[in-house]
């Protein structure tokens, strides 16, 4: 008899912020060779030479504007959403973080505990990004490997454009899009412009056709823009927010290579200087309010608008415990637990509705 289980997985968060607990984190965030994906010893170097000795400092700063008595608010949320689902479910849930804790190691070993042998894994990632969701599965399949190696694994695809998340999204907005704005600004989290090319599963098509991400292609199953895009789309004809009120924005870049543009930054400004004066912003690419939203947007990009000429920035929170976003979550495992057994990965791709735009 086969024991189901559900594993919610995100990114994690420094322990406190503290600078050592900020250090720490630093180091293994970006020694994860999908986020600076170059050969270990330059890897090694650039973290350890270049990145460590000062930004542990700036960054434990920023957290310590966004910490909250209960702790980092993304793990906060992230628990309480494990909490909120679990009550909805009559199988184990566990939650595990890809850096830092609850440790994924320590999720699995509580699953195999709990006798879970054919596990849904659920990264708390909408888009596919190798720095994100990728590495988030990679984590788990090599832990899995190691502590359960009997445990099946079944990964959740990436829902940008799946119907119960973008109905979640716009329920999530509702009451900031009913009140009067100029323009929404949807700002992704950024990712270097190689990052692309490199999930470019076809070899030929992602920022080497024009227009690649308005362009039919098998490439956009892994396509980090392609799926922002998607989602915005999605998102702004469910809402009925008209062609030309709405823009997209890539944020957080770090280093000097090219990211995905336009910056968040850049279009900030450029948005108050053309004349927009009520803004809105929402981060579509994170689930749960962190350090990026809360503080980079909320804060710093909210003073970059301002300091421009705009008058008013409003970030539209994360979907965090969004009823309809536990609801979207109940669905996925509802389908995984309707039995995917008997399913080949192509039905079972079918059998997640998608938007359609
Ligand atoms: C939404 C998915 C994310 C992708 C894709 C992503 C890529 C990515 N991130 C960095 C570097 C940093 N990101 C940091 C924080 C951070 N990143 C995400 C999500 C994605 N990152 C989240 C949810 C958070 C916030 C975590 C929290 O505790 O609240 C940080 C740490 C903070 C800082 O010092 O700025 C770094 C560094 C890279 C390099 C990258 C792709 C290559
Ligand atoms: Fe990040
Ligand atoms: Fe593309």
């Amino acid at each position: 008899m086969t024991k189901q289980g559900v594993l919610l997985i995100n990114l994690g968060s420094p322990d406190s912020p503290s600078v050592p607990a900020v250090r720490k984190y630093l180091r293994e965030f970006l020694m994860d060779g999908r986020v600076l994906d170059t050969p270990w010893p330059i890897r090694f170097g650039i973290v350890h030479f270049a990145i460590l000795p000062k930004r542990p400092k700036a960054s434990a700063h920023a957290y310590k504007s966004i910490w909250t008595t209960a702790g980092s608010p993304l793990v906060v949320t992230s628990k309480n959403l494990k909490g909120a689902l679990q009550a909805r479910l009559s199988i184990p849930v566990e939650l595990a973080m890809r850096h830092q804790s609850p440790s994924v190691a320590e999720a699995i070993n509580e699953l195999h505990y709990q006798g879970v042998d054919e596990l849904l894994v659920i990264p708390l990632f909408p888009h596919y990004a190798m720095s994100s969701y990728e590495s988030a599965v990679v984590r788990v399949r090599e832990v899995t490997a190691r502590q359960s190696p009997l445990m099946k694994i079944v990964v959740q695809p990436p829902y940008y454009n799946a119907l119960d998340y973008n109905n979640a999204l716009v329920a999530s907005a509702e009451d900031y899009i009913k009140r009067d704005f100029d323009h929404l600004l949807f700002s992704f989290h950024g990712i270097p412009e190689r990052h692309l090319r490199k999930s470019d599963t076809t070899g030929c098509h992602c920022l080497k056709v024009k227009n690649c991400c308005e362009t039919p292609s098998s490439a956009h199953a892994t396509c980090y823009r392609a799926q922002c895009f998607q989602t915005m789309k999605a998102f702004v004809k469910q809402a009925g927010i008209p062609e030309g009120k709405y823009s997209i924005a890539f944020q957080s870049r770090l280093g000097r290579d090219p990211w995905l543009t336009p910056y968040t930054d850049k279009e900030l400004e450029r948005l108050a200087r053309g004349g927009v004066k009520k803004l809105l912003v929402i981060c579509p690419a994170f689930v749960s309010d962190c350090l990026e939203t809360l503080e980079e947007i909320g804060m710093r990009g909210r003073e970059t608008f301002l300091h421009s000429g705009g008058t008013s920035d409003t970030m539209i929170p994360c979907l965090n415990e969004h009823p309809l976003w536990i609801v979207a979550l109940e669905n996925m495992t509802k389908r995984f637990m309707a039995d995917n057994v008997h399913q080949s990965p192509e039905e079972r791709r079918n059998s997640f509705q998608p938007v359609a735009i």
